[in-house]
């Protein structure tokens, strides 16, 4: 008989969320159910002018030299100050958009056996199912999710690119390519926010690391006692967020001790600052805890897109952001041991940063 793969991890049953929603069990399934401290009861509105900055990116590629000035003043204030900001006028196309959303959709909705022709096995990262699981009594975040590393090649992972829906690979690869290129050309403008040549980021990345994850909020009977996705900040430079259309509202961030939800903006992407550009600015531009949660009545989709330099690069704070102010909060450690231990890890808010923090020194 041939051996039994035995996987050192064992994470019990994971019920799909989907599955659930459709039996509607009277309660909810314990293992979903957080602990009090973790509930989501306690989301602030943001209130304008105190909103997530709106970055126009046309008026940086095109605006006039005023434009110019006072968007990428908005882009510092966002970088510096919140770790998120929305971009509109991005320039990719808005159909791709739609493209992507449908063939996110068009699968979420096949059924159980087809999904699971490409799960997403304990301790991996792609696939679909629930990533980050790594104990039998860790609590499960209400979501189905579909990840896919695609950038260099040699993290894609073929088998798991689905048959159906048709377009599926097609779309993603196309949506992608874009991206990309948006990923790019923001960093250039990132990069001009810290007085750094534009092409710093692009030079120093290599062939930068893409993966693409969707994740799909069910709508759920106690949204109370659940969490869409466990709050954690993103192991990636840039971390790029389209909320489908009609959706709930889900997504919220950590700001000032208090959990405030993004206003998703029509046609406008989220991005924002993950854990490698906080190590590179030490600590100037700050990756900012987030979570999902979920509604009584609405689903919800998002698309999101990490892009990260390579797995080669040693990566510590950058000499000319260090300095008597600023003394150097980070040690240099290799990228690809650091998403190692990004991905062995359960997201639990800043943690996995711990990483790369420099000790502190005890006073004597
Ligand atoms: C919440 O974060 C993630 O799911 C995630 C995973 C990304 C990846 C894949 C889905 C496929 C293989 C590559 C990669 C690990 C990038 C976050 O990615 C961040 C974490 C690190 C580290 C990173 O580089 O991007
Ligand atoms: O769905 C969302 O809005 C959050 C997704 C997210 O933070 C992630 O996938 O890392
Ligand atoms: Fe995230």
């Amino acid at each position: 008989m041939a051996p039994v793969p035995i996987s050192p991890i064992n994470v019990g049953h994971i019920d799909d969320v989907q599955e659930l929603r459709k039996a509607r069990p009277a309660t909810i399934p314990e293992r979903f159910v957080r602990d009090m401290t973790e509930r989501p009861t306690l989301a602030t509105a943001l209130q304008p002018p105190d909103t997530v900055p709106i970055i126009d990116f046309s008026r940086l590629v095109k605006g006039n030299k005023d434009e110019y000035k006072s968007e990428m003043l908005q882009l510092t204030r966002a970088c510096e100050e919140w770790g998120f900001f929305q971009v509109i006028n991005h320039g990719i196309d808005l159909s791709l958009l739609e493209s992507i959303e449908k063939v996110a959709r068009d699968f979420f909705v096949l059924p159980l056996e087809e999904k699971q022709k490409y799960p997403m096995l304990p301790g991996t990262v792609q696939g679909y199912g629930q990533a980050f699981v790594f104990s039998e009594d860790q609590k499960l975040d209400w979501c189905n999710m579909f990840a896919l590393g695609l950038e260099p090649h040699f993290i894609r992972v073929p088998k798991l690119w689905p048959a159906k829906p048709l377009k599926f690979s097609e779309t993603v690869e196309v949506y992608s390519g874009e991206v990309r290129k948006l990923c790019q050309h923001l960093l250039e403008y990132i990069a001009m926010t810290l007085n750094l040549r534009t092409d710093f980021f692009e030079e120093m990345f290599g062939v930068a690391v893409q993966a693409i994850r969707m994740n799909y909020y069910p709508p759920c009977a106690r949204p109370d006692l659940v969490l869409g996705l466990s709050p954690h900040s993103d192991g990636s430079a840039l971390t790029v967020l389209q909320q489908g259309k009609g959706g709930s509202v889900g997504l919220q961030i950590l700001k000032d001790n208090k959990w405030m939800p993004i206003q998703p903006v029509p046609n406008a992407f989220v991005i924002n600052i993950g854990d490698t550009l906080e190590v590179l600015t030490n600590g100037k531009y700050k990756s900012v805890e987030h979570r999902a949660v979920t509604h009584k009545e609405k689903d919800r989709l998002s698309i999101v897109t990490f892009y990260a330099p390579s797995y080669e690069m040693e990566l510590g704070p950058i000499p000319e952001l260090v300095d008597e102010n600023n003394p150097c909060k980070y040690r240099t450690y290799n990228h690809g041991e650091y998403s190692k231990h990004y991905v062995t890890s359960k997201l639990q808010g800043k943690k996995t940063l711990e990483f790369a923090k420099v000790e502190s020194k005890k006073p004597t």
